[in-house]
């Protein structure tokens, strides 16, 4: 990543991914976990890491030991989260407090309660002692060096409740020595326009420097944190891919675009955006969640194209059906087939697969309908690009691609009585003029067939030695019309280089998936740039 120039501190960017987002359901990060996606945060170039809460855990307390000493950071500054002292008692006798300081991190994150209820019910104890301990903390952890951010939490509902107590709250820390007091939509409720008309009101009365931390309950955090931007707020608390607490958070990436694209205001170091996607892909594989195919900005399908009109129109300019190019992003334009596709749609894949189909109007109008008849059979081409490309060079080039010829398959499922199964499977081919009758056993009769196919064309073609098979989905589609139902196979196959994906229809799963496989090894040939000889 470039680096020309880092944002000032005029603004904001704060990650709570390895604390509020680990609060998500299903999110087990390790202290190796933490130091990986605090390294790529800090290449991102966010200003602030809140890595956890030392002192609650040993894993979080180990995090912050190693990180300082493992970690250079070029951009961001360690933040470490905790909560006010407790009631009645000194924030410089409080272990808990004592904790942050002893993490070593230069900024604090604290948590207090702005709510009156919350004062009541969850601390219990009295409003005037909760002011207490928000001031003596803030004051003992400026008093130590430290720059101090206070998150209140449940500041919006508190508002409502008793505006006057929140805003005392805010008072507190501020006139204490906080930078930052950050007013916290806890519950997640609230809407874009509540959010600006408190913010507004909480800056004119308190004159404190205000920040945003939303929760995504009612599916507003990204929304509600721009309108909190909106009335003045010059700090954003997000989490990488929205993961957090319940439903998520704001999440970081289209806040980020938003600042940069929408509101032109520079946030990140020069060039970082464009590597967002990446960032975003690599946040999801170390904490194990698969990618958001649809997530804004970032999602591989943000920049996909469907509809045959939107292609038409793009065709002429991508801007007509796309509201940023998606390199400023690190995205990328996709153009999916299906029996949505017109002309443009397979013009504009073509040329994405590099494949040559000229100003042939006949030609793409017949690849048109093959697929339009082919999905109708229950094929499905968005999903299988290889299958795709070896429909659309069968009609480009006036003959399939072949690497061999088959003769017949056969696939057996043995049942013993003791309860064991056997499946085994012949394949009969013919490649290079060759006749290749081969038989191998597998732990289902698809793998069986599998390794039938590799053994019989393996000598031939070394090349097929480097493919796996990755991935494989089987769905049983309704029959229409009196007809009965078909099974659909999607295959993913990896050369480890790349990964592509076929597709095979049958009324009967063997079959499905001898299609599927036919395809994954015809076009594992094609892309080793082995010349068909059938
Ligand atoms: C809105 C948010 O997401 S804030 C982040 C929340 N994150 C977490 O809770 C994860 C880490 N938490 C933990 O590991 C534990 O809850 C700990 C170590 C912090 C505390 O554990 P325990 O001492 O066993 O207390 P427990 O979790 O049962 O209750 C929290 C205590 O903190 C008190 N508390 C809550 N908020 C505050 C606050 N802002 N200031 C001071 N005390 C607070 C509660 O009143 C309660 O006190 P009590 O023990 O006297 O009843
Ligand atoms: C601080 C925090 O995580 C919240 O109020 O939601």
């Amino acid at each position: 990543m470039t680096e020309t120039s880092t944002p000032d501190d005029s603004f904001h960017v704060f990650d709570t991914t390895l604390r509020d987002g680990a609060q998500r359901e299903g999110i087990n990060l390790t202290v190796a976990d933490k130091l990986t996606i605090a390294r790529h945060l800090d290449d991102f170039g966010v200003g602030f890491i809140e890595g956890g809460w030392p002192g609650a855990n040993p894993r979080d307390t180990e995090f912050f030991a190693r990180a300082q000493q493992e970690i250079t950071f070029r951009h961001a500054q360690l933040v470490a989260f905790g909560a006010t002292r407790r009631a009645h008692a000194k924030a410089a006798d409080d272990p808990q407090v004592n904790a942050l300081l002893a993490s070593g991190a230069p900024v604090i994150t604290l948590v207090a309660k702005s709510h009156d209820r919350h004062v009541e019910l969850a601390l219990r104890t009295t409003l005037d002692e909760n002011l207490e301990m928000v001031r003596d903390t803030v004051s003992y952890l400026v008093a130590e060096g430290r720059r101090v951010f206070v998150d209140c939490e449940h500041f919006f509902d508190g508002y409502r409740a008793n505006p006057e107590y929140a805003k005392a709250v805010v008072r507190a820390a501020s006139d204490a020595g906080a930078d930052v007091v950050v007013l916290c939509d806890t519950n997640g409720g609230m809407l874009p326009a509540q959010v600006q008309a408190t913010v507004s009101t909480v800056a004119a009365d308190t004159g404190a420097r205000l920040g945003i931390h939303a929760q995504d309950d009612t599916g507003c955090a990204v929304a509600n944190t721009l309108a909190a931007v909106d009335a003045g707020a010059t700090h954003v608390q997000c989490t990488a891919n929205g993961y957090g607490e319940r439903v998520g958070n704001a999440n970081l990436f289209p806040v980020v675009a938003a600042l940069e694209l929408k509101y032109g205001k520079q946030v990140l170091p020069e060039g970082a955006l464009r590597e967002m996607t990446r960032v975003s892909h690599a946040i999801a594989e170390v904490v194990n969640l698969t990618p958001s195919t649809h997530q804004p900005y970032v999602g591989v399908s943000a920049f996909a194209h469907k509809a045959g009109l939107h292609a038409s129109a793009i065709k002429v300019d991508p801007d007509l059906y796309q509201h940023i190019d998606p390199d400023l992003v690190g995205n990328r334009i996709r153009m999916l087939v299906s029996d949505m596709a017109g002309r443009a749609s397979i013009e504009l894949k073509g040329k994405e697969l590099g494949v040559d189909l000229g100003d042939d109007r006949e030609l793409v109008g017949r690849v048109v309908e093959r697929v339009k008849e082919r999905e109708l059979q229950g094929y499905t081409y968005e999903a299988a690009d290889a299958s795709f490309e070896l429909l659309l060079r069968e009609e480009a080039e006036g003959r399939a691609r072949r690497y061999f010829r088959v003769e017949s398959w056969r696939a057996i499922v043995e049942d013993r009585p003791d309860g064991t199964h056997a499946n085994e499977a012949t394949v009969k081919l013919w490649a290079k003029g060759e006749r290749i009758v081969a038989t191998a056993e597998g732990n289902g009769p698809v793998n069986a067939l599998d390794r039938a196919l590799r053994v019989g064309l393996e000598r031939i073609y070394p090349q097929l030695a480097k493919l796996e098979l990755v991935d494989y989905k089987v769905r049983i589609l309704e029959g229409k019309h009196g007809t009965s139902s078909t099974t659909r196979v999607l295959i993913s196959t990896s050369d480890g280089v790349g990964e592509w994906s076929t597709v095979g229809v049958a009324e009967n799963v063997i079959a499905a998936s001898w299609g599927a496989l036919e395809d994954a090894y015809t076009f594992g040939l094609l892309r080793a740039g082995v010349e068909p000889v059938e």
